[in-house]
């Protein structure tokens, strides 16, 4: 396939704090969350003066992978400037007619996969018919050298427990309503879920089999009544610790860098859980520059670029595909 751009398709984050507000009005507009969380969460940014960590991160990424790519590279946002549509727009002004998209969430679900790509069909809506095709790049969640880099940072936070042969892993993901897990993948079968547990089998796998290891979720939004995947990272953290578990590692595998809801409801409120408990507890690193990431990314553009499709790049057994099929983590579309 012949691409002329490369497209970093992203979250966002606010950059001060007269951000915040409208950042959040932008994320969570006709989404049903309370007020409550709503300002619980507008504090969380506040903490940190207003400024999301994601968008430096971004540019980091993008500095890091210049060398390693021969297309012209863009960078666009769902939620916050750089926005999508102007990134569109200026793909448009210099003339590019296909370009190749990674989103920054390996998985699937409404959430992380369909959201992005219906708002890159809206911003190509928006710049008009001379708006560049831009197909998205697959989800990357078995891939050797994503699994290969949260293995590297789980065995950097082991080196730092006083006794890690009693340790235990604790891999955590961004929760999300139980109905749209359901709903994720084609025709609905709770592809998300099982992405995520393919990653933590794999990264125990690689980092430390001899350890036992659990799947657990954080960052729950949302109205209370609404379900949403569960056990919370903190609910897990008292459980281990009512089973006489002593040491954790916790591992952000659903998080390529270390976002807001890493370094606050991991680095903050998980950790002082952990304090409570008497639990010693290390956080892995998540992937950010990490020279594994970045040549991943290469190579996952190389495996479009050169359309070798038999030559892909994947570990486990749940599978992938360029072309998301379109009944995939469509319904239902929020809750
Ligand atoms: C699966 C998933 C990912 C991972 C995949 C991906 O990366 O996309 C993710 C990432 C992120 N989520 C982020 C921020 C927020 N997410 C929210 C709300 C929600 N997240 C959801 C899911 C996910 N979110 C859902 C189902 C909601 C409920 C509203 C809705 O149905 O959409 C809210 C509203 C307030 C609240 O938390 O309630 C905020 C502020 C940031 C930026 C962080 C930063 O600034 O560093 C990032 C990277
Ligand atoms: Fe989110």
């Amino acid at each position: 396939m012949a691409y002329d751009a490369f497209l970093l398709v992203s979250f966002g984050g606010p950059e001060g704090q007269e951000d915040v507000l409208p950042f959040l009005e932008n994320v969570t507009r006709g989404r049903g969350i309370p007020a409550e969380r709503l300002e619980a969460v507008a504090g969380h940014y506040r903490h940190f003066g207003g400024v999301s960590p994601i968008n430096a991160q971004n540019r980091a990424l993008l500095e890091a992978l210049r060398p390693h790519l021969d297309l012209p590279i863009y960078w666009g946002n769902r939620n916050w400037h750089p926005f999508l549509e102007d990134a569109v727009r200026q793909m448009r002004d210099d003339g590019v007619r296909h370009a190749l998209a990674f989103v920054t969430s390996p998985f699937g679900s409404n959430s992380s996969c369909r959201q992005y790509q219906d708002d890159i069909a809206r911003a190509r809506e928006a710049v008009g018919p001379d708006a560049p095709v831009i197909d998205k790049i697959r989800h990357f969640h078995d891939h050797p050298l994503y699994v290969e880099s949260h293995a590297a940072a789980v065995r950097a936070a082991l080196e730092t427990l006083p006794s890690r042969l009693s340790a235990r892993l604790v891999f955590t993901a961004h929760s999300i309503p139980t109905a749209m897990n359901d709903a994720s993948g084609p025709g609905g079968v709770g592809r998300y879920r099982a992405q995520l547990l393919e990653t933590a089998a794999l990264v125990a796998a690689a980092a430390a089999p001899e350890l036992d290891w659990d799947l657990v979720w954080q960052s729950r939004s949302g109205p209370p009544q609404v379900p949403w995947l569960e056990p919370d990272v903190n609910d897990h953290l008292e459980a281990l610790s009512a089973a006489g578990v002593r040491e954790v590692v916790v591992s952000p595998i659903g998080f390529i860098s270390d976002h807001l809801e890493v370094i606050w409801d991991l680095d903050n409120e998980a950790r002082d859980t952990a304090a409570k408990l008497g639990l010693v507890f290390a956080r892995a690193a998540t992937p950010g520059t990490d020279p594994r990431f970045v040549t991943m990314i290469r190579q996952l553009v190389d495996e479009r670029v050169l359309a070798h499709s038999n030559v892909r790049h994947a570990l486990g057994t749940v599978p992938t595909w360029d072309f998301c099929p379109a009944d995939c983590c469509v319904s239902p579309k929020r809750v």
